[in-house]
């Protein structure tokens, strides 16, 4: 079943401060488990027999990445992050231009703060996307009734839900498509604050493909706090 899935690339945005966390470190190296969040993010794709490899971007000033053993790997691949996730994200899609991939091999962007991607979400992506003209995205349709508020915090109206869905990581474009999406919308100052929103600018429509709502973005303190109660009650 694997073999059948297409090659890839991984892009792992992790140069952010995680100021929403408000901890002594930036949230992807805090400890889940027995390794960092970062640890975590990668080790679902330095396994995958797809792989054909890996790209993070860090903090220039980062020091603790050096201290993790995968900072040894010969199959990532580091570049300095930007100022915001987009220019990480293009950093490291340059990188791979310059090292010889192709524009039409597939790449998935994951967030580093996204620790418990499942495998078969990964494969899941992968194989419904493979033969896709534009690509996509794991995305979760929206469980809760949506407010839209004024800006004194009043309800104005509630949302028909049933047509809105949560963008989350991996996003799987082509490297060549992406690139110039991203970079476009970078120099025409679009708020991009993921992949797909770029493609849109683009004028391509991403196709959403439902996975776990478990594969969370750690943003604030209690989501790492629900992460390791989970671990606790599943691993005991
Ligand atoms: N300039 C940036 C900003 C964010 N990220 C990465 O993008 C992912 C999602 O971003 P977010 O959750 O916003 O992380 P932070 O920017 O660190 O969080 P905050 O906004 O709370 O500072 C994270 O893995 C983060 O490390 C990045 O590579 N480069
Ligand atoms: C890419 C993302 O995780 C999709 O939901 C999200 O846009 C990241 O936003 P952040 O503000 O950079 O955390």
């Amino acid at each position: 079943m694997t073999q059948s899935l297409p090659a890839f690339w991984a892009v792992i945005p992790a140069a952010g401060v995680g100021a929403r966390m408000a901890a002594d470190r930036p949230k992807q190296y805090l400890q889940l488990g027995g390794l960092t969040i970062l640890e975590h993010s990668l080790l679902c794709f330095l396994d995958h027999p797809r792989l054909k490899g890996l790209v993070v971007s860090l903090a220039v000033d980062d020091p603790y990445w050096p201290t993790l053993p995968c900072a040894l790997d010969s199959r990532i691949q580091q570049v300095a992050g930007g100022k915001e996730r987009a220019d990480s994200v293009l950093n490291a899609l340059l990188h791979l231009h310059a090292n010889g991939a192709d524009d039409n091999d597939w790449v998935l962007v994951h967030d580093a703060a996204r620790p418990n991607l499942a495998r078969s979400d990964l494969d899941t992506l992968l194989s419904e996307l493979a033969d896709d003209p534009v690509g996509g995205l794991l995305a979760v349709p929206a469980k809760d009734t949506l407010k839209r508020a004024d800006a004194n915090g009043r309800v104005t109206e509630t949302v028909d839900r049933s047509l809105i869905w949560q963008a989350y990581t991996p996003q799987m474009f082509r490297l060549g498509a992406l690139h110039r999406a991203l970079a476009d919308s970078l120099v025409s100052n679009v708020a991009i604050t993921d992949e797909a929103s770029a493609i849109e600018w683009a004028g391509q429509s991403p196709r959403l493909i439902e996975g776990r709502a478990d594969n969370i973005k750690v943003t604030r303190p209690e989501d790492l706090e629900w992460l390791r109660q989970r671990r606790v009650e599943f691993n005991g």
